[in-house]
């Protein structure tokens, strides 16, 4: 018996390869009978020679089934190397984020447009990660993390936020934030344009990728969309009318609610849809967009992530983000009414975000989170609520021209005051040459161990097939079964495969030959035949890798594509209803059971991808925001 984590017993087993020449050999007609041989070069093999051919259905099942246990313990086996290479990943992934520091702050710099009029291209200048901005006469210089010029590309910003995204899928909190003045780009990063895409659809992707690659995990997210609007916070995805604040329906001011352990959760909101669903809430965002106002956009996704068994507990990391909203300032715009009113709340809400920033650099006493809905939705993910488990970013937007260096000079200060949460910013020179060394050092580690880890998938997925294989083998030969446990085969299937009419019109019937008297047990020369055309069979059923199961719960209104069909059928068998271990074997099969008809579906592709198509990714959102510039 194989005990898991006996790391003596894993190491003294045949390898893949090796097991796969044995397995090979059982059903190579080159050996005796489709039996093996006895090998000098092979002394541990399992299986034996025979000469006594009436004692060969009993050594070949022995043979099978010690290839079988041997095969188990290697999945085992790699199973547990892949998990405690992927810790060595997550660890140095996490190392990176702290050496940069978990709270980080980039900016970036909107291009001009055609509607500027005068261009002065001396006011901002960005010199790698400094930024000069040159008002009234004097420059003042601001250090971030990362400073993106006019001509920085989506593709730019997203690339630095990867590794940020990555740690959601590695159970941390993240908090992705775009701050700035009016018409300076928030959207356009956040959520970008069908050609263009953002961070909120690229993240979808990403996430979706990288779980889908990860098969000693199983993921679920969720997508939710909230709008704090004057200081209420509603369910963007809610059917209306309750997601209406202002026409005072008591079901649109939910309830921020704080568990125990410092966990935030929105009371009521967020229906979870499954993809299926998304029509229908897709026309629910729509139904919203005349209801034109000025909130605060918050975008999360729920990262659910098991061990891939059922002994593993499901951790749930959150990942928000936010379109901070306009943080000009009221007097300078003239605005009146209900703008004004808008305004004023944003800014009460980026006033409070500020405090609790100030209050987490202090790094004691009290964090006043309740001072804004804001603040209390993002608590956990903010900071030091519950330890440095969370990553934050912020990304300052600016406009280059000349009449907003104002509000430019208001909003890099603010981002300034956010990035001191960190204290080792300003580092002496030296200082921070060692920590960039130090970084490099552990990128070095992190994508070794990222390699080491794809070469153990490859050798799981290999141990699986053919254990997968070597199992339908034993159970095709050796498994008492009863006469309504036939395996038949299409007809057309094994015209194809036999060339013979006359035998494909039979179904194949298994008994166990260990079951029945000798002189009814098939000859060598039958055994051989029949071998044969199983082979064949088998290999046009071509075998499957294991599902990984990746399901998807959504209450926005995001559709999502899947570019293989059986894995959109095996998806939503996985959500009904989540396959044992055991299953997971036998893909193919599931996907049959789930759809109710017989699967002439090809094999499963071995880089499955879950992709998502950007134009029905975007979230119809802009039209639903009046911009305050359009009001001057
Ligand atoms: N990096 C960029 N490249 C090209 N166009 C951009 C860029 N940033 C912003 N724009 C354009 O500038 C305009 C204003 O941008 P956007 O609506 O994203 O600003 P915003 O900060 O979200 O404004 P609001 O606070 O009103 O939502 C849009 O037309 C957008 O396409």
């Amino acid at each position: 018996m194989l005990v898991l984590g006996d790391q003596d017993q894993i190491s003294s087993m045949p390898t893949v390869e090796k097991l796969t020449e044995e397995v090979a050999m059982v059903s190579s007609p080159d050996s005796f009978d489709g039996l093996p041989m006895a090998s000098p070069e092979s002394p541990s093999s399992t299986l034996v020679s025979f000469t006594d051919v009436n004692v060969v259905p009993e050594q070949q099942q022995k043979g099978l089934e010690q290839t079988i246990l041997h095969l188990e313990g290697e999945v085992i086996g790699l199973r547990l190397k892949k998990r405690s290479l992927d810790a060595k990943r997550r660890e140095a992934l996490n190392k990176i984020l702290d050496v940069k520091g978990s709270t980080r702050v980039f900016c970036r710099v909107r291009p001009f447009l055609i509607a500027d009029k005068r261009r002065n291209h001396e006011v901002i200048c960005v010199r790698s990660e400094k930024l000069v901005v040159s008002f009234g006469g004097s420059k003042k210089e601001f250090g971030f993390d990362k400073v993106f010029p006019q001509n920085a590309s989506q593709e730019d910003v997203f690339m630095e936020v990867e590794p940020i995204l990555r740690s959601a899928l590695d159970g941390h909190n993240v908090c992705i934030m775009a701050y700035g003045q009016t018409g300076t780009g928030k959207t356009f990063t956040m959520e970008g344009t069908n050609n263009l895409p953002g961070i909120v659809p690229r993240t979808l992707k990403e996430l979706f990728d990288q779980a889908s690659t990860d098969s000693s995990n199983e993921f679920t997210f969720t997508l939710s969309m909230l709008e704090v609007y004057m200081g209420s916070v509603r369910d963007l995805l809610a059917p209306k009318p309750s997601n209406r604040i202002h026409h005072g329906s008591s079901k649109c001011n939910l309830n921020i609610q704080t568990d125990p352990n410092g966990c935030v959760e929105i009371e009521g909101s967020l229906m979870l849809v499954y993809p299926i669903s998304h029509k229908q809430v897709d026309g629910t965002i729509k139904e919203s967009e005349p209801d034109l106002h000025r909130g605060q956009i918050l975008t999360r996704i729920t990262v659910g992530r098991s061990g891939g068994s059922e002994e593993c507990m499901e951790e749930f990391s959150k990942l928000w983000l936010v379109d901070l909203g306009g943080s000009e300032r009221l007097l300078k715009t003239g605005a009146t009414g209900q703008t004004l009113d808008e305004g004023k709340a944003i800014n009460l809400s980026l006033s409070a975000l500020g405090d609790v920033i100030a209050a987490l650099k202090r790094k004691r006493g009290h964090v006043p989170y309740r001072n804004s809905k804001l603040t209390q939705i993002l608590r956990d993910s903010l900071g030091s609520a519950f330890g440095d488990d969370s990553k934050a970013l912020m990304l300052v937007h600016i406009s280059p021209c000349e009449e907003d260096s104002g509000e430019t000079t208001c909003s890099l200060n603010f981002a300034k005051r956010v990035r001191a949460i960190e204290s080792n910013k300003e580092l002496p020179e030296d200082s921070r040459k060692q920590r960039e060394r130090r970084i490099l050092e552990v990128e070095k580690e992190m994508r070794e161990a990222e390699e080491e880890c794809q070469k153990v998938r490859n050798q799981i997925h290999k141990a699986e097939l053919l254990l997968h294989e070597t199992k339908k083998l034993f159970e095709g030969r050796y498994r008492p079964q009863n006469d309504n446990d036939m395996i038949s085969v299409k007809p057309e299937e094994c015209k194809k495969v036999l060339g013979t009419h006359q035998t494909a019109e039979k179904p194949i019937k298994r008994n166990s030959s260990s079951s029945l008297p000798r002189f009814m047990t098939s000859t060598a020369a039958s055994r051989h035949r029949h071998g044969a055309v199983e082979e064949e069979i088998n290999s046009r059923v071509k075998p499957l890798r294991p599902l990984h199961r990746v399901s998807f719960q959504f209450s926005g209104s995001q559709s999502i594509s899947y570019s293989d069909a059986h894995f959109r059928t095996s998806l939503q068998c996985s959500i009904k209803k989540p396959p044992h271990d055991g299953e997971a074997n036998e893909p193919m099969r599931d996907a049959t059971n789930c759809n109710g008809s017989d699967s002439k579906t090809p094999s499963m592709p071995r880089n499955k991808r879950v992709t998502t198509s950007y134009s029905n990714l975007k979230v119809a959102l802009p039209r639903h925001r009046r911009r305050m510039s359009d009001l001057i």
